[in-house]
């Protein structure tokens, strides 16, 4: 029987040292990362959420969860939202309709990148089985981490000449890492003007413990709120069996090591059938970005050894950062489990072709989709267009296609871009394809990696491709049969993926590189259907810009 979980939030700035050296973090309850939630499908989550910063705002987004019929609860700043001001409790009240592993986070400027986030995760009803078995289960969350502050980020990259946040000092397992203290002068941390000690002794920065019974089966969750770096995880000597993505059931296949892209979650399955006298490393590297940072670790604890029994052996390493032929084999391997695919409808009712480029708008450093950076309004855009508030939003739709022709192997011939805050509005029911189509940077032999979220919705994963998408032949090599349903997808340097997805939920829904930094600097855009179709809106979602007039 469905039921309604409550819980009562507080959230603070709150000194931590996730990798040793100590700096501000935004925790919920003093807890980083914050308390984690666990349902079962169908229940309702009611989060009392207070605004203890003195003088900031807060959302938070619930990543992977539809919202379907309460698109004000989405958790996203001047989207679904007013910011809850400081001082303010708000109340979000939601149904996790579907078993699946999940996570919550900060929605408003780069207060992810603070710490502020946590895990979500739906079982299934009573009575319903996996398609797979196991004796135990873990569950962690990867980041990286920087010592600079989000304000000090957020400052850089808006700044004239641009500042970049540059590679994280520290990569963190279920928030535990560790930098080497003996590089801190006493007094002061490299890169940091507000971080004062390192402390490798600090209880908040020993290895996370994934304790583990010798011959025993478990279900790992996995899940990356990462701001900037793709991730490959290893278990060292175990090989793992990938069974979840993004909450649905996938083929189970084997891998050695596995990419995880910011937004994304996976369950892997592996046995504890190594040498029972010692314990191993789980470990996290950067890929897609040259690396400079040292690998993040934890402890999988083969019991009874204690936990202070630390490998001997080195960390582990993985694929060469720039194999993205590696990463776009392991994405393909992503596929639906037998008897649970679920087909794509076989044709879509329009299509869109997002050109993703690096470019330059008043002299600042910006990313742009078919030549817009969006910026934030000052009006949440779902009582914008709920109310008709025409002046919240820039009247003129952003176009469906990149200006012909473009290239992508270099840099853009005319680097300026228009800034903008317009709306795809959808037909309801509507099919939409997307295709992502990545380009170079600003930097002559450069293309980034980006992991790309969608709110209120799974889409299918129709394909990837590499070079420049053919409307003309690329759609007939298309996986209509076992198509995974997800809701972050990452699109590799120079090269394309192809995404469906059924507009019918009614609300307005970030479209949106889950890098921090990016969608700071512009990237991303919003979808919209059905508003009209919606109730009156809470009155503790609006207030802010032109719906104070409400
Ligand atoms: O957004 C980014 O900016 C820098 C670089 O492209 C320009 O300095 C970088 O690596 C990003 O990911």
């Amino acid at each position: 029987k469905a039921r309604i979980r409550r819980y009562k939030w507080k959230v603070d700035y709150s000194y931590f040292s996730p990798d040793c050296v100590e700096k501000v973090i935004i925790a919920i309850n003093g807890q980083y990362p914050g308390p984690r939630i666990r349902a079962q499908a169908g229940d309702t989550i009611v989060v009392e959420l207070e605004n203890g910063l003195p003088t900031e705002g807060v959302v938070i987004h619930w990543h992977g969860i539809h919202q379907f019929g309460t698109p004000w609860y989405d958790g996203t700043a001047f989207v679904s939202q007013c910011p809850i001001n400081p001082g303010e409790t708000f109340t979000y009240k939601f149904v996790v309709p579907r078993p699946g592993t999940y996570f919550y986070h900060g929605h408003f400027g780069m207060q992810r990148a603070a710490g502020f986030y946590g895990s979500l995760i739906v079982d299934l009803e009573h009575g319903e089985k996996e398609p797979f078995a196991y004796d135990g289960e873990l569950s962690i969350i990867l980041n990286d981490w920087w010592h600079r502050s989000i304000y000090d980020q957020e400052t850089g990259l808006f700044a004239i000449p641009f500042r970049f946040v540059g590679e994280p000092q520290s990569l963190l397992i279920e928030g535990r890492g560790r930098y080497n203290c003996s590089l801190v002068p006493s007094g002061s941390v490299a890169g940091s003007g507000d971080c004062v000690s390192c402390n490798s002794s600090n209880p908040q920065c020993q290895p996370y413990i994934l304790p583990v019974e010798p011959g025993k089966t478990y279900r790992l969750r996995i899940a990356s709120v990462a701001s900037l770096s793709s991730l490959n995880f290893i278990l060292e000597g175990h090989n793992m069996t990938i069974v979840e993505a993004d909450g649905y059931n996938v083929d189970p296949v084997v891998v050695e090591n596995l990419d995880v892209y910011s937004g994304e979650t996976y369950s892997v399955l592996f046995t504890a059938n190594q040498n029972a006298s010692r314990n191993y490393w789980a470990a996290i590297n950067v890929r897609g970005r040259k690396p400079a940072t040292p690998t993040g670790l934890a402890l999988l604890n083969y019991l009874p050894n204690p936990s202070s029994l630390l490998p001997s052996t080195p960390s582990p390493m993985s694929p060469v950062w720039n194999d993205f032929d590696y990463s776009l084999n392991q994405n393909k391997l992503i596929i639906a489990r037998k008897g649970y695919e679920v087909p794509p409808p076989p044709k879509p009712d329009r299509q869109l072709i997002f050109l993703t480029t690096q470019n330059k708008v008043n002299g600042r450093i910006k990313w742009a989709i078919n030549n817009i950076t969006y910026v934030i309004t000052s009006t949440p855009v779902l009582a914008a267009l709920k109310y008709g508030l025409k002046k919240a939003y820039d009247p003129i739709p952003p176009p469906d296609y990149p200006a012909l022709p473009f290239s992508i192997s270099g840099p853009p011939a005319n680097p300026n871009a228009t800034v903008g805050s317009g709306v795809y509005t959808f037909q309801f029911g509507s099919v939409v394809d997307v295709i992502i189509q990545n380009a170079n940077t600003l930097t002559p032999n450069n293309s980034e990696v980006h992991p790309w979220h969608l709110h209120g919705h799974d889409f299918w994963v129709l394909g990837y491709g590499k070079g420049i998408f053919d409307p003309a032949t690329d759609p007939q090599s298309y996986n209509l049969k076992n198509a995974p349903l997800k809701n972050t997808v990452a699109v590799l340097p120079y090269g394309w993926v192809a995404i469906r997805f059924r507009a019918d939920n009614p609300g307005v829904w970030p479209f949106h590189c889950h890098i921090e930094a990016h969608f700071h600097m512009g990237m991303g855009l919003i979808f919209a259907e059905g508003w009209d179709r919606l109730p009156e809106l809470p009155k503790s979602v609006l207030g802010c810009g032109l719906s104070k007039y409400l």
